[in-house]
């Protein structure tokens, strides 16, 4: 698990470790650029001719510390420095200072020569406002640099990334590595700063969460090494009944496959049976194609007293994809809702019928904490919230904070980065697993199928989420790994999860 931080949050926990703690910041900022060299030579490179631009702030004394460091490994170093001096730091004074002693000098005119390194030292998390100017010529420059040739180098986060949102304030640097000190940015991961900011390294400088005093970052991510214990326990005694029971409510006449994908992701992801209902016409294609799971197919409209025998057999129900919007499909999610005995994911239509009408949207909230996942790609969420695209993009977190409150559930809600929000937990899940393979028909099903057998293994909403979420990106990283970002499916995806469970997990 790892924590990724606001600018405020990084500011608060460097602050107790230089206050309360007593690190001086030279030591930190000295063991911020010693990790860069670090990093450097685990990824063997060693430049030869480096520019080193460098801002007024922290980051640009950072800067100019790498600077004097390549330089004593040998490195024909030049420094440049942007900005008002009488704004100057008072650490990066003192490495200015340094500089100067040891007979270095600094560009009066960035002079464009052939570079091999570019280092990025303009801006750090005190990024502000948008660049502009002279900043914003610089970065432009450092970019066509890059295009030559030179090797572009972020201290901490390239500069004109927003720490906290990943928007580019007018310009960012285009890094080829990212070294950030003691913890992650939201910027680095968030688009589109996270495709600025290249391959990331996190390097520990002495800031740790003993600092956490005045409050826990306000986001995680998991790992892979995180796996061995974020997975539920199997029991070598248990039965299919232990491992849990999941009744999936999914397709519709013309709509099987989300039968298929939903169900054989909650089977993958180790549920020990899943019964599905759905319409009679996709009883034979289950049949052929799904062997291990038993149905109740039904002709025109299911009988309630058959969804109530499977509600009492079941342990966790998911419901919604490919169901369509018609049909006794409201009756059948207002049956399913009203029973509050067992956890619950909703995805797909599901979700659009809880939007359309608003007394489902009220059973939905009225089931409780612990007792509703639901499943929304930015389409369901916006038609959910009865917002636009523009409310969205302005602050997606808190649009999904508050529909967490609204239905009192979990929110895992799908994008490239997906988020996962619990009512009353102020911690939220960012999801850094996955890729834009994944973004393919059915790809959402199997989401909702792999959280509905985490759950039926005895996981808790949110945490069933948060570890589904993640599996279901690193199956999609595996599936693209063979089948290519391009032609990957679902169904590709699918097969590799028992994979990544196996390789990564206890078992
Ligand atoms: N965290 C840690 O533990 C450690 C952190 N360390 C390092 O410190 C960095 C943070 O340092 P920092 O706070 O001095 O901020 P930084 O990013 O250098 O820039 C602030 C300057 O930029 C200016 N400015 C802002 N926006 C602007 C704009 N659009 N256009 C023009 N100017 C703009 C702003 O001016 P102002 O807004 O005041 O006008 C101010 O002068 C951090 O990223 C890491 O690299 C390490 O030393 C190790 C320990
Ligand atoms: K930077």
């Amino acid at each position: 698990m790892r924590y990724i931080l606001k600018a405020y949050e990084m500011k608060m926990y460097d602050g107790d470790t230089i206050e309360r703690i007593g690190i001086p910041s030279m030591v930190l900022m000295e063991r911020a650029a010693l990790s860069v060299i670090e990093s450097l030579s685990e990824r063997n490179l060693m430049p030869q001719k480096v520019l080193v631009v460098a801002g007024m702030g922290n980051n640009g004394g950072d800067g100019l510390a790498v600077g004097r460091l390549l330089a004593e490994k040998g490195a024909e170093v030049a420094f440049y420095m942007a900005g008002n001096p009488d704004k100057m730091t008072e650490e990066t004074r003192r490495q200015l200072f340094i500089l100067k002693n040891l007979g270095f000098s600094i560009q009066s005119k960035l002079e464009l020569a052939e570079y091999d390194m570019v280092v990025d030292a303009l801006f750090g998390i005190g990024l502000s406002r948008n660049v502009e100017g002279e900043y914003l010529t610089l970065i432009r420059e450092m970019n066509r640099l890059g295009k030559k040739g030179a090797f572009l180098l972020s201290l901490d986060i390239p500069s004109g990334v927003c720490a906290d949102t990943g928007r580019i304030l007018g310009e960012a640097v285009q890094a080829n590595l990212t070294v950030t000190f003691a913890y992650a940015k939201r910027g680095h991961f968030l688009y589109p700063g996270r495709e600025y900011t290249g391959k990331l390294m996190v390097k520990d400088i002495g800031i740790t969460e003993s600092s956490f005093l005045k409050g826990r970052p306000g986001a995680f991510c998991y790992e892979k090494e995180d796996l061995h214990r974020l997975l539920p326990k199997r029991k070598p005694w248990g039965n299919k009944g232990t491992f849990g029971k999941v009744l999936l409510v999914a397709g519709s006449y013309d709509m099987c496959g989300a039968c298929v994908l939903c169900g054989k992701s909650i089977l993958r992801a180790g549920a020990g049976m899943v019964k599905i209902i759905t319409p009679s016409c996709n009883r034979i294609i289950l049949q052929e194609t799904f062997p291990e799971a038993m149905l109740y197919t039904f002709e025109d409209k299911p009988h309630m007293e058959k969804v109530k025998n499977s509600l009492d057999w079941a342990d966790v129900v998911v419901a919604g994809p490919g169901i369509g919007m018609g049909n006794g499909t409201k009756e059948l999610m207002e049956y399913l809702l009203k029973d509050k005995r067992c956890p619950m994911v909703i995805d797909a239509d599901g979700l659009n019928l809880l939007a359309a009408h608003q007394d489902l949207f009220e059973l939905a909230a009225e089931r409780g904490e612990g007792k509703l996942v639901i499943t929304p790609h930015p389409g369901e969420l916006l038609r959910l919230m009865k917002m636009d695209m523009e409310v969205y993009k302005e602050d997606r977190e808190k649009l999904i904070f508050t529909l967490a409150k609204g239905l009192h559930c979990v929110v895992a809600a799908k994008d490239a980065v997906t988020l996962v929000a619990e009512n009353g937990r102020e911690e939220i899940y960012m999801n850094t697993s996955g890729n834009d393979g994944m973004a393919t028909a059915g790809s959402g099903d199997a989401l909702a199928g792999i959280i509905g057998g985490l759950l039926a293994q005895g996981m808790d909403c949110f945490f069933g989420a948060c570890l589904g979420v993640y599996l279901h990106g690193l199956a999609g990283e595996e599936a693209a790994g063979k089948k290519g970002r391009y032609g990957m499916t679902a169904l590709d995806l699918v097969k590799e999860l028992p994979f990544v469970m196996t390789f990564y997990g206890p078992n």
